[in-house]
């Protein structure tokens, strides 16, 4: 298999006397779906925000695309190539679809914004995930629907060349054509290159968009299997603990 994009090593968090992350072992790979399981309180966020530099770790390694880097602020996770999609997506409702994917981030040209090669760059983001669900990219995002405004927020990774891209939970809130919409554009991430790691509740999704599944149990890695060589009650048995580490390929 090749280099791993992110590799962690015995990575370790504590919040005063509470071992949240008991030296994990995590590899995710660049043109795959990588899911993060576990029950609530597992840690799953907790290893999210180290890698995005939210709350960096306390011990242990990191290598992204084979060199050891440390990850202590989110402007270093973003110059590696690391963006997160958060569950409350970051948008501003009361801008357009443009302005959302460039916020902060506005192009200027001769003083004043470069509204053209921001809508062509969108677009050209956009299409490049083979979005068709969206009008225009002058609509408002309050006028967007859930699964629209997942597509957004993932398109804007694509627009900041983004190398690994995390979601947590991106179908949490959507009906079923929405979510099959959704994990569809995850899937194209994967295929155009990019390291995809989801947190999901949902094993349904899990199984059908994951080329790999990673389990937290109580802050430790219980297992990390292929997809395609475990099934859905075995991650479940992982996910409450009722199966252990034995056995697992991790
Ligand atoms: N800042 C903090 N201070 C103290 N304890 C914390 C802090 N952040 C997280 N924890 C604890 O760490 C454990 C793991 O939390 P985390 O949010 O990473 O779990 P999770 O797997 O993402 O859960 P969920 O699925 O409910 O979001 C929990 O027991 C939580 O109470």
């Amino acid at each position: 298999m090749d280099t791993p994009l992110i590799e962690l090593v015995g990575v370790k968090k504590s919040f005063g006397p509470v071992d949240v992350l008991k030296g994990i072992d995590f590899k995710a790979y660049a043109g795959k779906v990588t899911a993060l399981v576990g029950d609530n309180g597992a840690g799953k966020s907790t290893l999210i925000k180290g890698l995005s530099g939210v709350q960096p770790f306390d011990e242990g390694t990191v290598r992204f695309d084979g060199h050891d880097v440390h990850i202590v602020n989110p402007k270093q996770a973003s110059n590696l190539g690391i963006e997160v999609v958060y569950q409350d997506l970051a948008l501003c409702e009361n801008l357009d679809i443009v302005q959302n994917m460039f916020l902060g981030r506005e192009e200027v040209a001769m003083g004043t914004l470069d509204e053209a090669a921001m809508e062509f760059a969108a677009t050209k983001a956009l299409q490049s995930l083979s979005v068709r669900t969206v009008k225009s990219v002058r609509q408002k995002v309050s006028s967007l629907s859930g699964g629209q405004r997942q597509t957004v927020a993932i398109g804007r990774t694509v627009l900041r060349n983004a190398k690994l891209v995390i979601l947590d939970e991106p179908t949490a809130a959507l009906g079923v054509a929405q979510t099959e919409q959704v994990l569809n554009l995850v899937r194209r991430l994967a295929d155009n290159g990019i390291g995809v790691i989801i947190i999901s509740h949902n094993l349904a999704d899990v199984f059908q968009v994951a080329d790999f599944i990673s389990v937290l149990y109580l802050g430790g890695m219980v297992a990390s299997l292929a997809t395609a060589d475990t099934n859905y009650n075995d991650v479940v048995g992982y996910i409450t603990g009722t199966k252990s580490l034995e056995g697992a390929a991790s």
